[in-house]
C-alpha cells in the first residue's frame, strides 16, 4: 500500500543535521531561558478539546487535530502551548507566589491552510512570563525576544511591537457585531486590502474609519506612531509603545525593534503588547508572542501575564551555516577492546570519529571508502595502528 511510505499531509522525517540543528537551537534557546530564571514544564501532547474552546478559543476551531478517545470525548493534538501552561499556572502551581517564570520545549499541531501550506507540527520553544503586569515585565519579555534570536546567532533580525488595544480601542468607536471585528481582524492581519476596502466603505466619514483602512499599513519605525496619532488622536495603547521603545532604545535594544500597527494576531487571548520576530531569509515570522491578562484568569486564578515562542525549526533554518562534521575516522576494533575504541571515539571532536560494527577489516574499509573518510583506526591486542584509507 502507499500510505504506508508516506508521512501524513504537513508532516516529515527529519534527518541527520536538521535534527541537530533542531537541537543546538533548542539548546541554544534553554540556556537563555534558564539564565533569566525561567523553569521547564511540560503539558500533555493530547488535551481536550474543550481546554482550547473554554480559553478564548486560541486557535480557529478548523486547525486543531482532533481525535476521538475510547468513551467518545474530542481531544486535540495540543494546537497551542500557552493555554495549557495557563491552567496549569492556575491549577498545580496556585500556591507558589507569582510571579513565575516558565519556560516549555514541546510540539504543537496546527493543520489546514490556516498555516498555509507549512508543517502542521511546529516545534516550539516558548517562555510565559505569569503573573507580572506592566512596563517591567512587557520591557523584560521585549528584551527577552531580542535576546532569544541572538542567541541563536542570528544578527540580521527584528522584533515588530504592536498593540492589541490598538486595534480593540479603534473597532470599539465602529459599534460592530462580534462576528464583524473578527471580520475586520482577519482582513488587517491578512494585509488583505481591496476586501477592507470594501468592509469599511459604508463607515465611511466615522472617526475611526480611516486608521483601521491604514492599519495594515502602519509598519516601519518609530514614525509610525506618530502616523498612527495624526490617523486616530492621542491613543493610550500608542503612547505605552513609545514609552516601551524609549526605555528599549537606552537598554541597547532600539535597532532591532519596529513597529507593526496592524499587528493582529489570530490567537485571540491577547490583551496589550503583541510581537513577532522577523529573521532575513524566512518569509513567515520566526517569533511571536504578546501580553494575554485574562487567560489564567479563565482556569480560576486571576493573573496577568506575557510571554513568546520561538519557531524553532524555522529559526534553525536561517541560523549561519554550519558544516556537519565529516567522519574522518573509523574505529576497528578487535573483541575486547570495546573500552579503548570508545575512548577513541570520545577523545576527537564530536562527529569526526565513530565506531565500526563490522568484523573484518576489510569490511570496515569498504564502508570508510563509502562514508568518504580518510583513516581506520585499527585496535587489538597489538596496540593501535592508523591505517588511511
Ligand atoms: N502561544 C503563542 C505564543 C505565545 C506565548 N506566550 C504568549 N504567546 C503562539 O503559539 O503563537
Amino acid at each position: 500500500m502507499a500510505y504506508t511510505i508516506h508521512t501524513p499531509e504537513g508532516t516529515r522525517d527529519r534527518l541527520f543535521a536538521e535534527c541537530r540543528d533542531r537541537r543546538d537551537t533548542q539548546t541554544a534557546l534553554t540556556d537563555l531561558f534558564r539564565r533569566r530564571s525561567y523553569s521547564e514544564v511540560s503539558t500533555p501532547e493530547v488535551e481536550f478539546y474543550d481546554l482550547f474552546l473554554r480559553s478564548g478559543n486560541p486557535i480557529p476551531q478548523e486547525a486543531m487535530l482532533k481525535i476521538i478517545d475510547r468513551s467518545g470525548k474530542i481531544m486535540v493534538m495540543r494546537p497551542d502551548c500557552t493555554a495549557p501552561i495557563a491552567r496549569v499556572a492556575a491549577t498545580k502551581l496556585k500556591h507558589l507566589p507569582l510571579p513565575q517564570r516558565l519556560y516549555y520545549a514541546e510540539t504543537v499541531f496546527r493543520s489546514g491552510d490556516q498555516h498555509r501550506g507549512g508543517s502542521s507540527e511546529i516545534a516550539q520553544c516558548g517562555v510565559e512570563l505569569i503573573g507580572a503586569a506592566g512596563r517591567k515585565a512587557d520591557l523584560e519579555m521585549i528584551a527577552m525576544a531580542v535576546d532569544a534570536l541572538r542567541a541563536c546567532g542570528l544578527a540580521r533580525f527584528h522584533i515588530e511591537l504592536g498593540h492589541a488595544g490598538f486595534f480593540c480601542s479603534l473597532a470599539e468607536r465602529m459599534e460592530l457585531e462580534e462576528d464583524q471585528v473578527e471580520e475586520l481582524r482577519t482582513l488587517i492581519e491578512g494585509k488583505n486590502f481591496a476586501a477592507l476596502g470594501d468592509f469599511l466603505a459604508p463607515y465611511q466619514g466615522q472617526s475611526a474609519t480611516a486608521a483601521l483602512g491604514k492599519l495594515s499599513r502602519l509598519f516601519g519605525g518609530a514614525e509610525v506612531l506618530e502616523e498612527a496619532e495624526a490617523l486616530a488622536g492621542e491613543n493610550e495603547a500608542l503612547s505605552y509603545l513609545r514609552e516601551l521603545y524609549e526605555a528599549l532604545c537606552g537598554a541597547g535594544y532600539g535597532k532591532y525593534l519596529r513597529f507593526d500597527l496592524g499587528l493582529v494576531h489570530q490567537i485571540d487571548y491577547y490583551t496589550g503588547v503583541v510581537f513577532r520576530g522577523y529573521v532575513e531569509g524566512a518569509g513567515d515570522a520566526v517569533l511571536s508572542g504578546g501580553r494575554y491578562d485574562r487567560l489564567v484568569g479563565d482556569f480560576g486564578r486571576p493573573a496577568p501575564a506575557t510571554g513568546f515562542a520561538v519557531d524553532v525549526d524555522a529559526v534553525a533554518a536561517c541560523r549561519p551555516g554550519t558544516e556537519l562534521p565529516r567522519v574522518g575516522t573509523l574505529v576497528h576494533f578487535a573483541a575486547g577492546e570495546l573500552d579503548r575504541a570508545l575512548t577513541a571515539v570520545d577523545g576527537r571532536a564530536a562527529g569526526t570519529c565513530e565506531l565500526s560494527p563490522c568484523e573484518t577489516l576489510e569490511e570496515t574499509l569498504a564502508l570508510a571508502r563509502s562514508k568518504g573518510a580518510l583513516h581506520v583506526l585499527v585496535l587489538d591486542a597489538d596496540g593501535e595502528r592508523m591505517v588511511e584509507v
